[in-house]
């Protein structure tokens, strides 16, 4: 029995630079990992493959990412050794991470068993050819197999890490509205002409070889899919309003949302907001996290 950590993720900025004809968008964000994660417990040696999870809106059956990555690994096994694999398993997730969040649960869950299963079959797959498995399955996946903070390019394919940022915030609140969203709603929602034009070389302003500071991204916090969340679901909108009236920190929205976030220098400071939001937020839909970022 294997049991792994699967961790939430955050937008630090996402610009969307271009609608291509397939529909999907090309993407410039900053990814990190947060503290936030879910638990998986994975059982190899099984007769059939089987996913376990007691949350209401994750699916248990094909649909769940993790039974896709399961599938997808064994074909790609049996693509690439000849043989071929009928093992079954098992994966119960204990969820802890919001649905629909803009977190990445789901693609992470996903890239989680892909690596425990990579580990398991003696490394068949090297992490560029396990990052190429993981976009069949979906676009935020490949980040989690590296799962470091990177510069994300293309449509979610092209992971460049730059090493752990220097002056990470000591907390980060995370407000979720209890209302998720569509990803491929909201970007089908997005008006590329409110998209920000990116005023800023990426090559000159984050190194690849690390000393990269949170100061250096300070100003360049943005994500380009929060105007289109907001319109799409009035709650969302309504609740980043709630936000920017009780929070004395930048907000921001994580991925497609529905979360937002902000970033706090000062423990104390964040503790506050945390307690005075969960106590206004109790018996409500909403909730207040209280994380930081893996380091
Ligand atoms: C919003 C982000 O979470 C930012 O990290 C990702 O771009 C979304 O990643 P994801 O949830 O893994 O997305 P997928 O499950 O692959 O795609 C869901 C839907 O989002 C849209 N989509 C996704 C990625 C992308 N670069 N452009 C898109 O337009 C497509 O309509 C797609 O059908
Ligand atoms: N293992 C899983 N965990 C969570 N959701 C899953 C999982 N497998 C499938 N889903 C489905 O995927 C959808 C999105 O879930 P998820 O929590 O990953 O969204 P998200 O955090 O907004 O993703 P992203 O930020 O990558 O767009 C939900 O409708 C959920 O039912």
């Amino acid at each position: 029995m294997h049991q792994v950590k699967s961790y939430a993720k955050i937008n630090l900025f996402l610009y969307v630079t271009e609608r291509a004809p397939s529909g999907y968008h090309e993407l410039l964000m900053l990814m990190s990992c947060i503290e936030l994660h879910d638990k998986l417990t994975v059982e190899f040696d099984q007769s059939e493959i089987t996913v376990i999870c007691d949350h209401p809106d994750v699916p248990e059956n094909e649909s769940n990412l993790v039974f896709k990555a399961v599938s997808i690994f064994f074909s790609s096994l049996t693509c690439k050794t000849g043989y071929l694999n009928r093992q079954g398993i098992r994966v119960t997730i204990e969820k802890n991470i919001p649905v629909g969040a803009g977190l990445g649960g789901g693609s992470s869950n996903a890239a989680a068993v892909l690596k425990v299963m990579n580990h398991y079959y003696g490394q068949p797959f090297s992490p560029q050819e396990l990052m190429t498995i993981a976009f069949k399955i979906g676009a935020d996946i490949p980040f989690f197999i590296d799962a470091r903070t990177s510069i994300v390019k293309g449509f979610g394919e092209q992971i460049c890490p730059i090493g752990a940022l220097s002056d990470l915030p000591e907390s980060i609140l995370l407000f979720y509205p209890g209302v998720a969203a569509s990803t491929a709603e909201v970007y089908k929602n997005l008006d590329l002409g409110l998209t920000k034009q990116i005023k800023f070389n990426i090559n000159s302003l984050l190194k690849t070889s690390g000393n990269n500071k949170m100061s250096d991204i300070d100003g360049i916090m943005h994500n380009d899919l929060e105007i289109s969340a907001c319109a799409l679901y009035p709650e969302i909108g309504q609740f980043r309003k709630e936000l920017i009236e009780s929070v004395p920190q930048k907000i921001m929205m994580t991925g497609s949302g529905s979360t937002f976030f902000a970033l706090f220098d000062d423990y104390i400071k964040a503790k506050h907001c945390y307690e005075a939001l969960a106590k206004r937020w109790n018996k409500t839909g909403k909730r207040v996290f209280m994380t930081s970022f893996v380091v």
